[in-house]
């Protein structure tokens, strides 16, 4: 064995009912008596009862969180954190909201609480995202990584059943890059096949009774497991495709992730024989590519890149800003190569390894 692992300073509270009933006692906790909360406009009134159970606590609530965090958006949030005075930020939402705290723990260095509201893992990373001039940025910085978590499977209830099952598969997409990421260890592998096992077991039961509270605790510990997965690990081909599609041709985040994956998978399988390996064991099956696409189809996700509104003249450009850049994944990516993945997921093809 050869690895390094850094362990992630972070605090993990999961229980039905904590985003109203533990996030006081976390700002306490973290010795802060002004935190400004942020959402998106949809999920402005599960942050208002946030809010609410934090009483003096909280300093303000801005709900002006975008997918893909839009730099004018970030500076306008960034703005309003320093005009309440706030000594701290707790995010209520899905990835958006706390990609939200996150820049404006990037550029004031105010600790984050983040309350998820949907599977996207990005609650466990030091990873932040801006999109500005049509192309979203990613980096590392221990600054954005949310001091604790409050994990409440009530508050994912309300997720519909398309958006739980394109957000679970946008958790699976980081536990499968981690697998084959240069920087693995066995804890992360550990946490990769048990974080897949959870979250694809759960979808299908969710998709058959929404309300229920225990397939929808075992989704957000997928959700939990598949997100330390990306915090701990560097991403690859898949990340890097949908970053593209995402920040250059607005595509919507989990749906693409959804799309991509299957294909993304196969690319990389040849190079990749362990992780195949970890996904063939949580996902009981001998072609995990064929299993991700079937199981996403069948609980009614879009299957291709057509679908999400992609132009087909869009693909070449993709292809180009995704082979362009320097990233680490188990097999090289060649114009060629993003230029086929992305075909086959424009398509919606059965995926072939
Ligand atoms: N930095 C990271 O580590 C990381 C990881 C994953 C995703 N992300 C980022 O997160 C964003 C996508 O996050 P997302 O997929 O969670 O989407 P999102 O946060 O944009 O939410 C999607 C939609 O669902 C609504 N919603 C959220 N929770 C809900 C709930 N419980 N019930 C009903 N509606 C709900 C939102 O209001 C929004 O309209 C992207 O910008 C992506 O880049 C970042
Ligand atoms: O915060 C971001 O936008 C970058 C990380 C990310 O999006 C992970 C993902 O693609 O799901």
């Amino acid at each position: 064995m050869n690895f390094s692992y850094e362990a992630q300073p972070m605090r993990v509270v999961f229980r039905p009912g904590a985003s109203v009933s533990a996030t006081a006692e976390e700002v306490r906790r973290l010795g802060l008596r002004r935190v400004l909360l942020v959402s998106g406009a949809r999920g402005s009134d599960t942050a208002r009862a946030v809010a609410d159970s934090l009483g003096e606590l909280c300093a303000g609530l801005h709900t002006e969180a975008r997918m893909h965090v839009p730099v004018e958006v970030a500076d306008r949030a960034v703005e309003v954190a320093r005009e309440a005075g706030a000594d701290g930020c707790v995010a209520v939402g899905g990835g958006s909201s706390i990609g939200l705290g996150k820049a404006i723990a990037l550029r004031t260095g105010l600790p984050l609480i983040a309350v998820p509201s949907t599977y996207s893992g990005s609650e466990m990373t030091p990873v932040w995202g801006l999109t500005e001039h049509g192309a979203k940025r990613t980096g590392r910085d221990p600054s954005v990584l949310p001091r604790s978590v409050v994990y409440d499977p009530e508050l994912t209830l309300s997720m519909p059943v398309p958006l739980s099952v394109t957000s679970g598969v946008n958790a699976v997409a980081h536990a499968v890059e981690a697998l084959y990421a240069p920087d693995t260890s066995p804890l992360v592998s550990l946490m990769a096949e048990e974080g897949v096992r959870a979250m694809t077991a759960a979808l299908p039961e969710i998709a058959a009774e929404p309300s229920s509270l225990e397939a929808r605790g075992r989704a957000l510990y997928g959700a939990w497991l598949c997100g330390s997965c990306l915090g701990a690990t560097t991403m690859g081909l898949h990340h890097k495709l949908c970053h593209v599609l995402g920040g250059t041709f607005g595509l919507p985040h989990a749906e693409t992730h959804t799309v991509v994956l299957p294909y993304a998978l196969a690319y990389n399988a040849p190079a990749a024989p362990e992780a195949i390996g970890a996904l063939d064991r949580a996902l009981d099956t001998d072609n995990a590519p064929l299993a991700l696409w079937t199981l996403s189809g069948k609980l009614g996700a879009p299957r291709s890149l057509a679908q999400l509104g992609l132009a087909e003249a869009d693909l070449a450009v993709a292809a180009e800003q995704v082979a362009g850049q320097a990233y680490a994944n188990p097999r090289e990516v060649t114009h060629e190569g993003a230029l086929a993945v992305l075909r086959a997921a424009f398509a919606g093809d059965t995926p072939r390894v």
